[in-house]
């Protein structure tokens, strides 16, 4: 039976919504929130009526009718750490994300404004896929120091979803393959991929890893603290997330901004660009350590992968490693609506959290 979903994907800079029936998508479209219009709001729980009435108003304009719908589904977000699948939107869920109970992010919205929807027609809220699944191996959660852990928060979605289209495009399954997988969108993350369990991967919201079109990524952790020493929390908090990145040198998270600057002979633009695809590519070498080398290929995806000159800048460092497959932009949006639809279909239980 082709079930619809209405599908709904929080981002830290844009809202994508969508309606299926079955495979098929009817429409999509992606609001892009500049940073002026997010910045006006003070916490992530703020902007759920903004972006609800953003969702609605998308919907109308398609002149659909919502009481096709037989289930909503959001990106999942800042849960405790849960294994891979499908899950249904609870009270315990959503204050969870209501909470933050790991952390705030815009995809904390997604199971929230799905659950409002679908209580409005009677029909299920899903996640799928949130961004706390968790795979990583022992051995990758140490972190130096005893005091802390290292932990998996990362695009768990689109890293799921582009690694099931590698295997095709290779014509096998992803659960045969190991893949490294770069992510490479607001945030930046960069997995290893074993058989089809990230086995490590860097915290995407945790001062981890490359530097990303708004994020800081690591940074030299004693200077930092000594720069920031007289700061609050939340000034630190948004240095690192938000306000770091190609946002903290050049004023805009917005690559296609950045590349007409190079385009006019601005060098430090170009300096940017350039160092953004060398850490990228540093972490993808650390990855394919992490799988001693036995690698069926690099995917690049998210929005940072849309444009051919940032991927051949990356490619240039790594292309000793293994093929590469570039999967631009992301299938979110696919993989939402195919978690749910395997639980409609009664294919796959919904899990509880
Ligand atoms: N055609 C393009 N060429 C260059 N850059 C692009 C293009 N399309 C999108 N981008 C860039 O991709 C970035 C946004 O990527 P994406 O949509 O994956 O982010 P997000 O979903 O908001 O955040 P995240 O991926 O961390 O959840 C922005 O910097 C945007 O400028
Ligand atoms: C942590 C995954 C979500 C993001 O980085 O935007």
């Amino acid at each position: 039976m082709n079930f619809e979903t209405l599908v709904i994907n929080p981002g830290s800079t844009s809202t994508k919504v969508a309606v299926y029936r079955g495979d098929e998508k009817l429409f999509q479209e992606e609001l892009s929130h500049p940073m002026a219009e997010i910045e006006a709001y003070k916490s992530i729980s703020d902007q759920f009526d903004f972006r609800t009435k953003a969702i609605l108003k998308v919907i109308e304009d398609n002149n659909y009718d919502l009481t096709s719908l037989s289930a909503v589904v959001g990106r999942g977000g800042l849960l405790r750490p849960i294994e891979s699948g499908t899950y249904d939107v609870t009270e315990k869920l959503k204050e969870d994300l209501r909470i933050g109970v790991s952390g705030q992010h815009a995809c904390n919205l997604g199971g929230l404004i799905a659950d409002e929807i679908a209580q409005q027609y009677g029909i299920p809220a899903y996640i799928v896929d949130p961004v706390v699944v968790d795979e990583m191996k022992a051995i990758a959660r140490v972190s130096g120091t005893k005091i802390i852990e290292r932990t998996s928060v990362f695009h768990a979605l689109n890293h799921k979803a582009v690694g099931r289209i590698a295997a095709r495009e290779q014509g096998t399954t992803y659960d045969k393959r190991n893949y490294v997988i770069a992510h490479l969108g607001g945030g930046v993350s960069v997995a290893a991929h074993e058989q089809g369990k990230v086995i490590d991967v860097n915290n995407a919201l945790g001062g981890e890893g490359p530097f990303s079109a708004e994020r800081a990524g690591g940074v030299p952790v004693y200077d930092f603290i000594q720069a920031t020493k007289n700061w609050d929390e939340e000034k630190i908090y948004k240095t690192l997330i938000g306000k770091g990145g190609l946002v903290s040198y050049l004023g805009t998270n917005d690559l296609r901004e950045v590349e007409k600057l190079m385009a006019g002979g601005d060098d430090k633009a170009q300096l940017i660009f350039e160092a953004m695809a060398y850490q990228i590519a540093k972490e993808i070498g650390a990855n394919a350590a992490s799988l001693k080398g036995k690698i069926d290929g690099l995917v690049l995806t998210g929005g940072l992968s849309r444009s051919e000159k940032f991927v051949k800048e990356i490619s240039g460092y790594i292309d000793w490693i293994a093929p590469i497959i570039v999967v631009p932009g992301e299938d979110e949006m696919g993989a939402l609506n195919q978690g749910a639809q395997r639980v409609l279909a009664k294919k796959e239980d919904v899990k509880h959290y």
